[in-house]
């Protein structure tokens, strides 16, 4: 699991490193950054002999790491352009070192220093440098960037832009592309066409742990290839875990919760599902639920669909018992009871694709929440008919895990879609903050909040082609199955595991297929194989670990 940390988080992070009980040199953090990106990038920009590249140095660190880069480039043989924005006596004590260093390294052939002051001749000057060199280094703005790009950054990056989209400039970002906001993925010039927009790197080498910006889109699309160097910060820093924290998910941590199973297990070992979902003409939602937890290792299903929707699922997934429930095509308040008295023998119930929004499943549903005791997944249309029912949900948030989309979201929770997509963490968390549930923000990436810590836990999988409808009615079907696997510690634990199996599923249906028309029932179909994957890759038996640290 690897940390995602806002800008606050970087800094506070530098400050203990430098200032507090680790007393590293400021300059020694930076060279290393510096030397992580020649680095990293050499392979990338097939080796720097002989290359011509501009360094486009802010006025911040950022800057800072663009002297120490220039260094590192001229020793594998480099020419470079430096370019800087800031005046000597701004910069830090540390990038000011590092820019007296490389001023004694300036010989206008090899190493040329350019303080760049704007006139009509700097811009031509620049522009015919951009043009003739095969690699530019972004080391303008770092995590310190914030709002819009402002003169004369804003049109250095648009003329960055413009000469990398002819194709023969690759651009190398430092820490993260400049006019991408660290916290929250949004970027300079979203939403203002006038405004300049981010850089849009080959590559971003960043710097101690990931920052949020760098997965979150539009920033994702900015940042291109991410490689992430500790820079020798002290290990404590790099994996303890924060306040508000948030981590990527990655195969090493679902591979470790997901138990092998006993050689002497039977169906009951496994978990009794139940999917309680469906109307009249939305039968095939409760079919693809269903699919979604038999792959996923369900031990036994029960499928409970509204009287008139039960001839179009009967026999259509054999191992499913299917049952129609009253006597209309959707659940209503009469069918409370019904519902109840089974789910006594049930492990856990999904309720919500395909369901309907009528006021009276709305009743329904209500009912079946407040008296029942098993775990609760709860998609789709259960959540549009609970729009705004805040307090009535919070008391029984500890056995509930949400999965909107996005616009399910928005409609829960009151908030504008704008607002969510412009930092979708933030949104989640307060979310869970009031409504005490498990929440899986589905998307891309996807979002899942723990209701005891309010840690985020992002998953980075998937691809376009899950776009699909459908696509999220298999993972309810896949989060219910989880939620009751042999060995899973949390709500969370199961969330994360389900939300991680079905990207990696729609993962090998895009190398099967490409970004168009595979089947949500063809991703269900994959699960398996990606449990096999994980489960030939341990190097050795696992004892079972928390995913999710819940204390
Ligand atoms: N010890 C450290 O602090 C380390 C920091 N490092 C580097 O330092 C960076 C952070 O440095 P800083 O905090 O100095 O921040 P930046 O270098 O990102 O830049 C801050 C400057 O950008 C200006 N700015 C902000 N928004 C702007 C906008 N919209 N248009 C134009 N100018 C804008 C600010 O006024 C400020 O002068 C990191 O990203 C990383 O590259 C690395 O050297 C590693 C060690
Ligand atoms: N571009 C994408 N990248 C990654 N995952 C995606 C993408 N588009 C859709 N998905 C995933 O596919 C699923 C779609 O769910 P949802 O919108 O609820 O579909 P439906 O309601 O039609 O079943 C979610 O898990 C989402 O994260
Ligand atoms: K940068």
């Amino acid at each position: 699991m690897q940390k995602l940390n806002t800008a606050a988080q970087m800094r506070l992070m530098d400050q203990t490193a430098m200032h507090g009980q680790y007393a590293i040199a400021p300059a020694v953090l930076m060279e290393n950054a510096g030397h992580a990106v020649v680095t990293h990038a050499e392979t990338a920009v097939h080796g720097w002999q002989g290359k011509d590249v501009v360094i486009l140095c802010g006025k911040g660190n950022n800057g800072g790491d663009g002297f120490v880069i220039a260094r590192h480039l001229l020793n594998r043989g480099a020419r470079v352009y430096v370019y800087v924005l800031g005046t000597v006596e701004s910069y830090s004590p540390e990038a000011r070192a590092h820019l007296h260093t490389l001023q004694e390294l300036a010989d206008e052939e090899t190493c040329l220093i350019d303080y760049f002051a704007p006139s009509d001749k700097a811009w031509d000057r620049l522009y015919r440098r951009l043009s003739s060199s095969q690699v530019v280094i972004d080391a303008i703005l770092g995590t310190g960037f914030h709002g819009t790009l402002r003169m004369p950054v804003s049109r250095i990056v648009n003329m960055v832009n413009e000469v990398a989209a002819s194709g023969t400039l690759r651009v190398i970002a430092v820490d993260i592309p400049t006019g991408v906001n660290a916290d929250t993925g949004d970027v300079s010039g979203s939403g203002d066409e006038e405004a300049a927009g981010p850089v849009f790197a080959d590559m971003t080498v960043t710097f101690g742990v990931w920052k949020r910006g760098l997965l979150l889109y539009p920033g994702r699309t900015c940042s291109g290839v991410v490689v992430c160097d500790d820079i020798g910060m002290p290990r404590p820093l790099l994996t303890g875990r924060e306040d508000d924290g948030a981590y990527m998910l990655e195969e090493s941590d679902i591979s470790e919760v997901l138990a092998p199973r006993s050689p002497d297990s039977h169906k009951g070992t496994h978990g009794t599902v139940a999917i309680v979902t469906g109307s009249s003409d939305m039968a095939g939602a409760a079919l693809m639920a269903a699919r979604g937890a038999l792959r996923s290792g369900a031990g036994k299903l029960f499928l409970r669909v509204p009287a008139r929707t039960a001839p179009y699922c009967i026999g259509r997934q054999a191992e499913a018992m299917v049952r129609g429930v009253g006597t209309g095509d959707h659940f209503t308040a009469a069918d409370a009871a019904e519902i109840i008295e089974e789910s006594r023998n049930w492990s856990v119930l999904a309720m919500g694709p395909g369901m309907g929004k009528q006021e009276d499943t709305r009743m329904f549903l209500k009912e079946v929440i407040a008296h029942t005791s098993c775990p609760l997944v709860l998609d789709a249309d259960a959540l549009n008919l609970l729009a705004g029912e805040r307090d009535f949900i919070a008391p029984y948030g500890g056995r509930i895990i949400m999965t909107p989309h996005l616009a399910e979201f928005s409609r829960l929770s009151g908030l504008p879609l704008a607002d969510i997509k412009k930092d979708c963490i933030a949104a989640a968390k307060q979310f869970v903050r009031e409504w005490q549930v498990t929440l899986v923000l589905k998307g891309a990436p996807t979002v899942i909040v723990s209701p005891r810590t309010l840690h985020a836990y992002v998953n980075p999988g998937g691809n376009a082609g899950m776009a699909c409808g459908g696509m999220g009615d298999i993972l309810t079907g896949m989060v219910a199955a989880l939620a009751v696997h042999d060995g899973m510690t949390s709500l969370t634990t199961a969330a994360c595991a389900a939300v991680w199996l079905h990207s990696a599923a729609g993962d090998i249906c895009h190398d099967t297929y490409g970004s168009y028309g595979f089947l949500p029932m063809e991703v269900a179909d994959a699960v398996p194989r990606v449990i096999t994957r994980l489960e030939d890759s341990r190097p050795l038996p696992v004892l079972q670990r928390p995913l999710v640290t819940e204390a």
